[in-house]
């Protein structure tokens, strides 16, 4: 029979397992401050850590408190972290990677708000602007960046060579395939795809969520897909379409421009028919018959509006 008088001791683990434990926790504290202070610096926007947090709940991101989290924010002490967390519906014990999908989408909405509402701000908003290839986009987006210094015209991340002229940071970050690799498993880009289906394309997500917790303006010149990626990520966006005065047009403008081989012009023209048939989806049309005209009325559509009308008739008359 066994001594039931003997003191029952639970089973401690190694005196070496413990240290490694015990350094594991400090590591994983000071990490979770590093994400603190560099959302107070302003080096990493609060969306972009929350997306982060629920991409992967273990990290550093994922197992920061919620109410430790809204202390980091400009203007969130204490007090005002618990009224926020009792109007979100959040309970003060959850960290940013247990929250549920309403909680998450909640406080999404919270940050959104705040980044537009601050004082002294005007509210943000992101544009979009896609089209069909070779309807002008670029030469459009770029008219605004020179003439229309409040709006910040987003530089993508590439895999395709530059053309020549085209600046690496400037008209694109020409990254390696490996590089891509990483900025999509480190969760750095807003939106990317495979264009043409040949090279990838993608937002860098860190600059866009400052500009827009700054209360910038923020244009991104980039294809369908993103556009439906954008949407579906950020639905307070307005997505323009850009299109051509008419198809030969768009035939003539593509063949002008010469940087595509005649293989590579057949494939961005299949592209096109499919963008041309996604109008719909967008809130706004622009006809590009003038850069300079097509770009005021961009610009037009970024700060006059002060909500999106769904499929309203536009400046182009649609
Ligand atoms: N309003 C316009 N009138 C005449 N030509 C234009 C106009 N806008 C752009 N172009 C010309 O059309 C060609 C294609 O323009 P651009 O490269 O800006 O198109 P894009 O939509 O960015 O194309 P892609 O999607 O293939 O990158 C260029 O040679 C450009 O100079
Ligand atoms: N989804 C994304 N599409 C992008 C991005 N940047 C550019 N683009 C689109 O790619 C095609 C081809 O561009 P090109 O410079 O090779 O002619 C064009 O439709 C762009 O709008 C991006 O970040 N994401």
């Amino acid at each position: 029979m066994p001594d039931t008088s003997a003191p029952s001791h639970r089973p401690q683990p190694p005196e070496v397992d413990r240290a490694a434990a015990s350094r594991a926790a400090v590591a994983a504290r000071r990490a979770r401050a590093a994400v603190k202070s560099q959302i107070a610096s302003g080096t990493r926007s609060p969306i972009e850590v929350l997306d982060a947090a629920g991409s992967d709940p273990s990290g550093p991101e994922g197992t920061l408190r919620v109410p430790d989290f809204l202390t980091s924010l400009k203007a969130i002490g204490a007090t005002k972290s618990a009224e926020i967390l009792q109007r979100l519906e959040i309970s003060p014990v959850k960290r940013l990677g247990g929250l549920g999908k309403h909680q998450r989408a909640r406080l999404r909405e919270f940050l959104i708000e705040r980044s537009g509402t601050a004082p002294g701000r005007k509210r943000a908003r992101l544009t979009v602007l896609a089209g069909p290839t070779a309807v002008g986009k670029g030469t459009v987006a770029r008219h605004i960046r020179e003439n229309y210094p409040d709006v910040l015209l987003s530089v993508s991340a590439t895999t395709r060579a530059p053309r020549p002229g085209e600046i690496d940071g400037v008209d694109y970050y020409f990254v390696e395939d490996a590089e891509f690799d990483r900025l999509i498993a480190e969760h750095e880009l807003l939106e990317w795809a495979k264009v043409h289906n040949s090279h990838r394309y993608g937002t860098p997500r860190g600059p866009i969520e400052r500009a827009l917790a700054d209360g910038r303006s923020v244009l991104l010149e980039i294809d369908l897909q993103g556009a439906r990626q954008v949407r579906a990520a950020m639905p307070e966006a307005v997505l323009v379409f850009l299109a051509p005065p008419s198809w030969d047009e768009l035939v003539r403008r593509l063949i002008g421009r010469g940087t595509e081989s005649q293989e590579e012009q057949h494939r961005r023209l299949a592209t096109a028919k499919v963008e041309l048939a996604s109008q719909d989806e967008f809130d706004a049309r622009v006809v590009n018959g003038t850069v300079a005209e097509a770009a005021r009325e961009v610009v037009e559509l970024m700060q006059v509006r002060a909500r999106r009308p769904r499929r309203a008739a536009t400046s182009s008359g649609r």
